[in-house]
């Protein structure tokens, strides 16, 4: 895999799920187009926004002028940024805004955020009036490579992770990477544990590629994008083979099992960020694999480093508060990962790895060698 040398005008990447197939438009500036490809998509429609706070301060008034340009009309729905809106009452609030706004079945909304606001914004679309269809706008580096592409949408539930919700595909994709440099530093790491994650779980080649060009993609060259079109043609691929996860799918989820049980026991809260808990989680799941004895502890360290190099928490001890009631005890966790959708007839699957590139989906885990495992980590 080489690096491009300059910025591309922008990439496409087809999601191919026949008559739901679209397209993810990555690229600088390509919000600007939002507006002519909503309208050549569907003529006549019309549009609510959903987006949070502290996207509409940056991206708001471009998106809806982009709209206006076009002669497509639009309401906005402003939510409170971070993961406690994917929650019922913030459900209850984009629905009934919807509602209010007369979005009709054959209008559409249009999800202008992080990964947050593309699960909420997915799951109104999907039940409001039995189903609208949806746009992603992706505004952080987690949602251009991730969230906003499959079409998993969702809320979380007291008792787990993303645990009420919908397969609802978008039609349409649009990944402008310029508005990448308002996200917080911290934010953009988090996100990146989801990029290096398509290089743990099936491409070593690009994982080592991450490994020599990490720094570029953190200071916006042209390796970001190569680095979110990989990715999202890594995801895409996936989602075309199995789009709701009967098997292949599950391997998106390397690091989630450890890392939604994580998210629960900090209460969804600032203290660990999805793709932070991802990070911790890989790490993990690939420790737990070389205790196996399925991937060699030198590969395991190798995936630990480059997390751990570009700033992202790998150990349980990294987490904020981490002694706090419910983090620190491996029972607690162990029954948060009960509540996992890969959970089958009670037992736990993981995804494990045999080595840097090579994920595998391990069904019926023994959960008390989960359990000795992480009461070893929680000491070391
Ligand atoms: N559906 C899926 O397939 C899928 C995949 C991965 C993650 N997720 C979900 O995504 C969520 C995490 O997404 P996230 O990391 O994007 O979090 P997020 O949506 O909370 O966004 C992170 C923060 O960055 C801010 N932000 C976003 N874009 C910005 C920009 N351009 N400039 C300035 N600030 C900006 C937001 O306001 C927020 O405070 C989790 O709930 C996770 O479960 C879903
Ligand atoms: O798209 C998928 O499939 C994934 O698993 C991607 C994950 O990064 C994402 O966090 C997803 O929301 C987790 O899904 P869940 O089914 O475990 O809630
Ligand atoms: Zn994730």
């Amino acid at each position: 895999m080489t690096a491009p040398l300059k910025h591309s005008a922008s990439i496409t990447v087809d999601v191919a799920l026949g008559d739901r197939a679209y397209d993810i438009v990555i690229g600088r500036d390509v919000l600007q187009s939002l507006g002519e490809r909503v309208a050549a998509l569907r003529p006549g429609v019309r549009t609510a926004i959903v987006t949070d706070r502290t996207v509409a301060r940056h991206w708001l008034e471009p998106a809806e002028a982009s709209l206006a340009a076009a002669g497509v009309p639009t309401s906005r729905i402003v939510v409170e940024e971070g993961e406690g809106s994917k929650s019922y009452a913030t459900l209850t609030q984009v629905s009934e805004a919807l509602i209010a706004a007369k979005i009709e079945r054959n209008d559409l909304v249009i999800a202008l955020g992080g990964g947050v606001v593309g699960d909420l914004a997915g799951f109104a679309a999907a039940i409001l009036r039995r189903g609208v269809d949806f746009v992603q706008v992706p505004t952080s580096l987690l949602a251009q490579v991730d969230s906003s592409v499959g079409g998993k949408t969702g809320i979380n539930s007291p008792q787990g992770k993303n645990l009420i919700g919908a397969f609802h595909q978008p039609v349409l994709v649009i990944a402008d990477t310029s508005v990448l440099d308002t996200l917080s530093p911290r934010q953009f790491r988090a996100g990146y544990a989801e990029v290096a994650k398509y290089g743990i779980l099936g491409d070593e080649a690009f994982f080592a590629w991450l490994e020599q060009n990490h720094a570029d993609i953190f200071a916006g060259g042209a390796g970001r994008e190569h680095a979110i079109a990989t990715s999202c043609r890594a995801k895409a691929g996936v989602v075309s083979r199995d789009e709701r996860e009967t098997g292949e799918r599950a391997l998106l989820n390397l690091g989630h099992t450890f890392g939604h049980a994580l998210e629960a026991a900090t209460g969804f809260s600032d203290r660990l960020f999805h793709g932070e808990g991802v990070s911790v989680g890989m790490v993990l799941a690939a420790e737990f694999s070389a205790q196996l004895g399925m991937i060699s502890s030198d590969d395991a360290a190798r995936i630990a480093r480059h997390l751990s190099a570009v700033g992202l928490p790998t150990r349980l001890q990294d987490i904020a508060g981490f002694t706090q009631e419910g983090l620190a005890d491996a029972d607690a966790l162990l029954a948060l990962m009960a509540q996992d959708k890969k959970v089958k007839r009670g037992k736990l699957t993981f995804i494990l790895l045999e080595a840097v590139g090579r994920a595998v989906i391990a069904n019926n885990v023994e959960p008390q060698l989960v359990r000795d495992f992480l009461q070893a980590k929680l000491k070391a």
